[in-house]
C-alpha cells in the first residue's frame, strides 16, 4: 500500500469531529397510491475510523440509508452531512463534483452483479479513475496499489469477472472502493454471497483497511455474529426507524430493544466478548402469542408494538431514540482490532441510546416467559 493511499485517507482519522452524520432523515420512495414511507426521523453518526454495522431485517431500509447517503435516494426532510459539509442539497456540478470526489464509496452486496462482466478486473478497478481523467501510468499504478491492498495480485487484472472466484470478486468490489481514496466505505451485505473463509477473510481485510488507512466503514449485514468481532458500534433499524444504537459489546450482551434482543435470538449465534450464553433470551420469550394482550394500533404507534409482547397502552406513541437508563457504557472493545480503533478514544464513546417506553421493565417479563414453544 503507498505512503500516499494511507497518509489521504488517515487525515480523516485525526479530526475531532463526524465524519458522516445523517440527521432526521426521511426517505418516500415509489409514487402516488403505492408511494411507501421507508425511513423515518433517521439519524447515524458515523466518526472517523468507526466501523459502525448496520443491522435489521430484510425490508428495513438499510440499503435505502445507504444510497441516501451517496445521493442515490433523495431525503425528503433532514440533512447529510460529510465531514461538516451538507451533502444532501448539492445539486448539479456541485453534486457531481462531491461523486467524483470518491471521499464515499458504496460496494454493493452481489459483485457478480455489480461488476461488468465484460470489463477485466484493471478495467473495471480503473474505471472511475480513468473517467476522472488521470494518465493512463498514474491509473495503472493505482490499480495495481488497489489489488495489492485487498490481496490481489497484479496479474488478475487481465480476468473477467467470471474468471475469478466470488471472493476474489468482492475483493475487486472493494479495490474499485479503494481506488478512488475514499474516506468512508458503506458496504451492502459485503460477506453475505460467501462462505465462511471468504467471509473472515473479507471482514479482517476491511478491519485491517479501517487501521491502516484510518477508515470509516458502515457494514449492512443481515449476519450479527459478522459484526461482533469487528464493528465498534451497531445501528437497529426495524421497519425505516433506528430503534438502538450503541457500542457492539453492549448492545449484543444486554440489548434494551426487544427487537434488538430477537435479532440476536433469532441469528444462528452471536458471540458478544463478556457474553452471557446462558442469561440469552429465547425467541419464545419475545415474540407475541396470542395470550398476548393487544397492541396499541393507533397510525403513530411505536414501530415495533404491532410484534412486541410487551406493549402497553404509552406505546400508542413512537418514542424518541434516547439514552439508554442506568448503562455504564465502556469504551468499545469488541476485539482488539475494535479496541485499537481510531475511534475508540473519541467522541463516539458512551453514545447508546434506545427507543423503547419499556426499555427497563421488558427483560424481567421476557424472563417469566416460557423458553420453548407454546403448544
Ligand atoms: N424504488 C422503490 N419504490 C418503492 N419502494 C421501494 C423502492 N426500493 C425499495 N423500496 C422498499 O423500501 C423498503 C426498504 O428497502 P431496502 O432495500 O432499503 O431494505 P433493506 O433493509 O436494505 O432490505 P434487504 O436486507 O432485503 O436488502 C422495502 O420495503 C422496499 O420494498
Amino acid at each position: 500500500m503507498t505512503a500516499e493511499l494511507t497518509e489521504t485517507t488517515a487525515a480523516a482519522a485525526t479530526k475531532a469531529r463526524p465524519l458522516l452524520e445523517v440527521s432526521d432523515v426521511g426517505v418516500v420512495l415509489g409514487n402516488g397510491w403505492r408511494a411507501s414511507r421507508v425511513l423515518d426521523e433517521v439519524s447515524l453518526t458515523v466518526w472517523p475510523g468507526e466501523i459502525v454495522g448496520l443491522v435489521g431485517e430484510t425490508g428495513s431500509g438499510k440499503t435505502t440509508l445507504a444510497r441516501t447517503v451517496v445521493g442515490l435516494a433523495r431525503p425528503r426532510g433532514g440533512r447529510v452531512l460529510f465531514d461538516g459539509t451538507e451533502i444532501s442539497r448539492l445539486r448539479g456540478a456541485a453534486r457531481r463534483r462531491e461523486r467524483r470526489s470518491g471521499h464515499i464509496q458504496l460496494i454493493f452486496q452481489d459483485p457478480l452483479r455489480s461488476l461488468d462482466p465484460d470489463l477485466t478486473v484493471g478495467d473495471i478497478v480503473g474505471e472511475g479513475l480513468k473517467i476522472r481523467g488521470l494518465p493512463a501510468a498514474e491509473v495503472d499504478a493505482r490499480v495495481v496499489d488497489a489489488l495489492a491492498a485487498v490481496g490481489l495480485v497484479p496479474a488478475l487484472r487481465h480476468r473477467q469477472p467470471g474468471q475469478i472466484s466470488g471472493g476474489q470478486r468482492q475483493r475487486v468490489s472493494i479495490a474499485r472502493a479503494l481506488a478512488a481514496k475514499p474516506r468512508l466505505l458503506l458496504c451492502d451485505e459485503p460477506v453475505s454471497a460467501l462462505d465462511a473463509s471468504n467471509r473472515n477473510y473479507i471482514l479482517r481485510l476491511l478491519a485491517g483497511l479501517r487501521d491502516s488507512l484510518g477508515l470509516s466503514i458502515v457494514i449492512i449485514s443481515h449476519d450479527l455474529s459478522s459484526l461482533a468481532g469487528i464493528a465498534d458500534r451497531v445501528v437497529v433499524l426495524y421497519r425505516g426507524r433506528i430503534v438502538e444504537d450503541g457500542p457492539v459489546e453492549q448492545v449484543f450482551t444486554a440489548p434494551r430493544h426487544p427487537y434488538t434482543a430477537l435479532l440476536m435470538a433469532s441469528a444462528p449465534r452471536v458471540e458478544a466478548p463478556g457474553g452471557d450464553p446462558d442469561g440469552e433470551l429465547s425467541v419464545h420469550q419475545l415474540r407475541r402469542t396470542t395470550a398476548d394482550p393487544a397492541p396499541p394500533a393507533s397510525p403513530g404507534a411505536c414501530v415495533f408494538a404491532a410484534r412486541c409482547p410487551f406493549a402497553v397502552d404509552a406505546c400508542a406513541v413512537q418514542p424518541p431514540l434516547a439514552p439508554v437508563s442506568g448503562a455504564v457504557v465502556a469504551r468499545p472493545a469488541a476485539s482488539s482490532l475494535a479496541a485499537s480503533s481510531p475511534a475508540a478514544d473519541g467522541p463516539a464513546d458512551g453514545h447508546w441510546t434506545v427507543a423503547c417506553h419499556r426499555q427497563s421493565a421488558w427483560q424481567a417479563l421476557a424472563r417469566a416467559r416460557t423458553a420453548t414453544a407454546r403448544r
